[in-house]
C-alpha cells in the first residue's frame, strides 16, 4: 500500500460520528504547547481536528466513490499541507528524566506507633536520563533486569503521573499533551490475550471492527488489515487460527507479531514496546524487530526494550540506550559501541557480540564498590564531546526546523501521507486484549 493509498484508504470514510473524534474535540483547538501563530494562507485547517474533519467531509460522498472524484477536497488537503516539506521526520527529546518512588524502609508492626511514612526512603529509578529517537529508527533501551528498562519506556509513554516525572518529553520541539499523545502513540505490553479460536486475519479485522472508527466502511476496514498483514509478514499465516495449549496454532514469533498489529491498527506515529522479543528464539525475534524496522519505515518512531540482542538485530537497532540501576550508561548507535568502550579503557574484543560485551562488563562494574559511577560520568562526557547538538539543542539548524514546522503541521503532513487513522484512540493493550473489554469500539476508559 503506498502511502498516499492508505491516506485515501484510512482516512475516506463517510461523515465521522462524533464520538469516532471524541479525543480529537472537534471544537477545541488542540492543546499544543508552543504553537506558533501562523498568519499566511487563512484556509490552511486550524487545528489537527479540523483537518482530520476535512478528510473526513471530503469524502463523504461513499465508500465506493473513487477518490479522484473528491479531487476538488482532496486538493484541499494537499493544499493545506502544500507549504510543508514532503517529509518532515518527527523527533521525539527526553531531556533529564528523573523519577523516583517511595518505599518503606522496613515493615511497620502495628503497635509500635511509627507511621511509615517516617520510614520511608527513597528509590531513584530514572535518574536524569536524556536522548532522542528520531522518525524511521528504532530505539532500543538495554540494561540488567531492574536496571529501568520499562520504567523509561513508561515514562516516554506517558504512563507515569507527570507530578512525579520530572524532566521533558517533547515531539519536534513541542510538548504533548497527554491526549494528543494517546492519539498518535500506541503501547504493547508485553503479553498480549489474544483470542484462541480466532484465525490472524479475524483477531486483526476484531480489533479493526473495535478500534478504528465506526465510520469507516468494512472494506476499507478490510483493507487495513490486508496490508497489515503484509506488513506483519503474516500472509502465511493469515487463516491460521490463534491457537492456545490445547489447540496448535501460530508460532510464538508470529503471536508477537499479531500482538503488535492489533495495538498498531490505527498506525501510530509513535510505537513503545516493552520487550517484543521476549521468550522467542533468534530466528523469530529477529523477524519481530525486522517487522518493527519496517513499521519505523513507515513513518513512525519506534522506542522499545529489549534483554539481549542477537548481533543480526543488532544490525535493525538505529539507537540505543543503556541503563544501569536508572542511569545511562552508554547512549548512541551501535557502531559508536566499539570507540565508546576503548576510550572508557575496556576494548571490545574483536569478533564478540557487542551488546553481549556491554552488558557483561555493566554488571561486572555493577558489582564492585563504586558500581558503574565511572561509567556514567564517562558517558556523560562522551556525550558532551560526540553530541553537542543534544547539548546546544537550541542551535541554528534545530531553531529553525522547529519554526518551519509546528507539531500539528507535522503530524497533519504524516496523515496526509497516510498515517494515523483518525479516530482511533486508545494506547492500553490491556484494554483490547480481554475478549470483553476489546469491545470496547473506541477503547475509551
Ligand atoms: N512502583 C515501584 N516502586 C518501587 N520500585 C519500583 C517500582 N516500579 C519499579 N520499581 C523498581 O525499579 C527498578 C526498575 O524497574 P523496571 O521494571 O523498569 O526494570 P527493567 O529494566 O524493565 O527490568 P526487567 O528487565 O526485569 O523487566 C526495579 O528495581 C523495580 O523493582
Amino acid at each position: 500500500m503506498s502511502r498516499v493509498g492508505g491516506s485515501s484508504l484510512l482516512l475516506t470514510a463517510g461523515g465521522a460520528a462524533d464520538e469516532d473524534l471524541a479525543i480529537l474535540n472537534i471544537n477545541q483547538p488542540l492543546e499544543l504547547q508552543k504553537y506558533p501563530k501562523r498568519s499566511a494562507k487563512p484556509s490552511v485547517s486550524r487545528t489537527l481536528a479540523d483537518l482530520l474533519m476535512r478528510v473526513e467531509d471530503a469524502n463523504n460522498s461513499g465508500d465506493n466513490t473513487p477518490v479522484v472524484n473528491n479531487h476538488h477536497r482532496v486538493l484541499d488537503i494537499t493544499y493545506a499541507c502544500s507549504s510543508l516539506p514532503a517529509s518532515y521526520p518527527f523527533v521525539l527529546s527526553f531531556e533529564n528524566l528523573t523519577y523516583s518512588v517511595k518505599i518503606p524502609q522496613k515493615l511497620t508492626l502495628p503497635f509500635c506507633g511509627k507511621s511509615s511514612a517516617d520510614n520511608s526512603q527513597e528509590k531513584i529509578l530514572l535518574n536524569g536520563i536524556s536522548g532522542e529517537a528520531r522518525e524511521g529508527e528504532i530505539m532500543a533501551v538495554l540494561g540488567a533486569s531492574g536496571s529501568g528498562k520499562s520504567t523509561l519506556i513508561d515514562a516516554l509513554a506517558d504512563r507515569i503521573s507527570k507530578e512525579s516525572l520530572r524532566g521533558s518529553v517533547t515531539l519536534n520541539g513541542e510538548i504533548l499533551e497527554s491526549r494528543l499523545l494517546k492519539v498518535i502513540s500506541a503501547y504493547v505490553m508485553q503479553d498480549d490475550l489474544l483470542f484462541p479460536m480466532l484465525t490472524v486475519e479475524e483477531t486483526l479485522m476484531f480489533s479493526a471492527e473495535f478500534r478504528l472508527p465506526r465510520s469507516l466502511s468494512k472494506k476499507k476496514k478490510k483493507g487495513r488489515v490486508q496490508a497489515l498483514i503484509d506488513q506483519l509478514g503474516l500472509r502465511n499465516a493469515a487463516k491460521t487460527v490463534i491457537g492456545d495449549e490445547g489447540h496448535r496454532g501460530v508460532s510464538g514469533g508470529e503471536r508477537r507479531r499479531v500482538s503488535i498489529g492489533i495495538d498498531i491498527i490505527h498506525d501510530p506515529i509513535l510505537l513503545f514496546l516493552d520487550e517484543p522479543t521476549s521468550g522467542l528464539d533468534s530466528t523469530s525475534a529477529f523477524m519481530v524487530v525486522k517487522v518493527l524496522q519496517r513499521i519505523a519505515l513507515s513513518g513512525s518512531i519506534v522506542i522499545m526494550s529489549i534483554h539481549q540482542p542477537s548481533y543480526r538485530i543488532l544490525n535493525l537497532l538505529d539507537r540505543l540506550i543503556f541503563l544501569s540501576h536508572g542511569n545511562t550508561v552508554f547512549g548512541g548507535s551501535p557502531s559508536n559501541l566499539p570507540e565508546f568502550f576503548s576510550e572508557f579503557g575496556n576494548p571490545i574484543p574483536e569478533n564478540e557480540n557487542r551488546t553481549e560485551f556491554a552488558l557483561d562488563l555493566i554488571r561486572e562494574l555493577e558489582e564492585t564498590p563504586d558500581g558503574t559511577k565511572n561509567l556514567v560520568d564517562f558517558n556523560r562526557s562522551w556525550q558532551s564531546r560526540n553530541n553537542p547538538k543534544r547539548n546546544h539543542h537550541h542551535n541554528k539548524s534545530d531553531k529553525a526546523s522547529t519554526k518551519t514546522l509546528s507539531l500539528k503541521d507535522a503530524i497533519s503532513a504524516s496523515v496526509s501521507r497516510g498515517k494515523l487513522v483518525s479516530g482511533a484512540t486508545t494506547t492500553d493493550s490491556n484494554l483490547t486484549s480481554s475478549f470483553p473489554t476489546f469491545a470496547n469500539p473506541f477503547g475509551l476508559k
